[in-house]
């Protein structure tokens, strides 16, 4: 496969980082107003790193954007010329539409959003994929190349803005979480990197637990809430605190975030 990734910041930088670690590809272009961030990856076989968005263009047969949704739409009109019936777009753009890729290289182009998070670095990302009526014909290959850097969900386009606040921004709502742990633990007297190891391992197992076992989350509450005993007193105390409340508008005000990135 030829890929090109146009924009290589956080989350490009973290796909380049999980493809290069696969091998999954014959060729990956890596292209970017500022190469800071992949410099490390230009000694790799088989990478070519540039600031030439048209010659990644040319030289993939799948093109992967990764810009902010502010600069996509300049890209996009920048390159429509070069991109052909046999490429495959992909864009991991918050809010910005099919319809408005469409609008600018054409509906017979095969077109599919794809929405992971930033462990994808490391081949764990939870990645949802949608597709134009065109793009119905790559999502397998799609699917291919994103099970190979995680798990991969293909869902209706109108969840895609939903799945960007559970999957993506999803990883920083975990990431607070297991700081706030740690700062707990550090209240009770273990040293900050103890803490962090404590909070990280307990927050693996949990999601281990819950792949592995496949059973809900209260279920395996249950198996900890000793009656009368110290863990049902802090879930009590923190749902008192609004704590499954708070995690939900969280989730919400990020979905009506995207709302506004939207109108830009
Ligand atoms: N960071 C994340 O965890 C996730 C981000 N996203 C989406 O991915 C996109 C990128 O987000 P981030 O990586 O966080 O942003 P970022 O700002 O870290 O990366 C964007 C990159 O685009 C580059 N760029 C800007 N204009 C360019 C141009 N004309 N030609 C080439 N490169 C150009 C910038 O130099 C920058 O390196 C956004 O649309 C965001 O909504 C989606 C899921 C997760
Ligand atoms: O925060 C953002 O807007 C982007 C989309 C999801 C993660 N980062």
């Amino acid at each position: 496969m030829k890929i090109a990734i146009i924009g290589t910041g956080n989350l490009g930088s973290s796909i380049a980082k999980g493809l290069i670690k696969n091998k999954s590809f014959t060729s990956l272009y890596l292209s970017d107003k500022n190469t800071s961030a992949v410099k490390t990856f230009e000694e790799e076989p088989h990478v070519t790193i540039t600031s030439d968005n048209a010659k990644a263009v040319e030289a993939s047969d799948i093109v992967l954007f990764a810009l902010q949704p502010r600069h996509i739409e300049g890209v996009l009109k920048d390159v429509a010329p070069l991109i052909k019936a046999d490429h495959v777009v992909l864009s991991v753009a918050a809010g910005y539409e099919i319809s408005r890729i469409e609008s600018i290289i054409g509906s017979d182009k095969n077109i599919i959003r794809v929405m992971p998070n930033t462990a994808i670095s490391i081949g764990k990302s939870m990645t949802c994929l949608s597709a134009n009526d065109k793009g119905q014909g790559k999502i397998e290959l799609a699917k291919n190349i994103f099970n190979q850097l995680g798990t991969t969900m293909v869902i209706p386009e109108e969840q895609i803005q939903a799945a960007t606040v559970i999957c993506a921004s999803g990883i920083a709502f975990w990431m607070r979480l297991v700081r706030a742990t740690t700062q707990g633990a550090i209240q009770l007297g273990f040293e900050a990197h103890e803490a962090h190891d404590l909070a990280v391992q307990t927050c693996f197992g949990s999601a281990s637990l819950l792949i592995e076992s496949g059973r809900h989350p209260e279920q395996e509450i249950d198996r900890v809430t000793t009656p009368s005993g110290c863990t049902i007193e802090g879930l009590n105390a923190m749902e008192h605190q609004g704590l499954s409340s708070a995690l939900i508008q969280g989730i919400v005000s990020s979905f009506e975030k995207i709302n506004q990135i939207k109108k830009n």
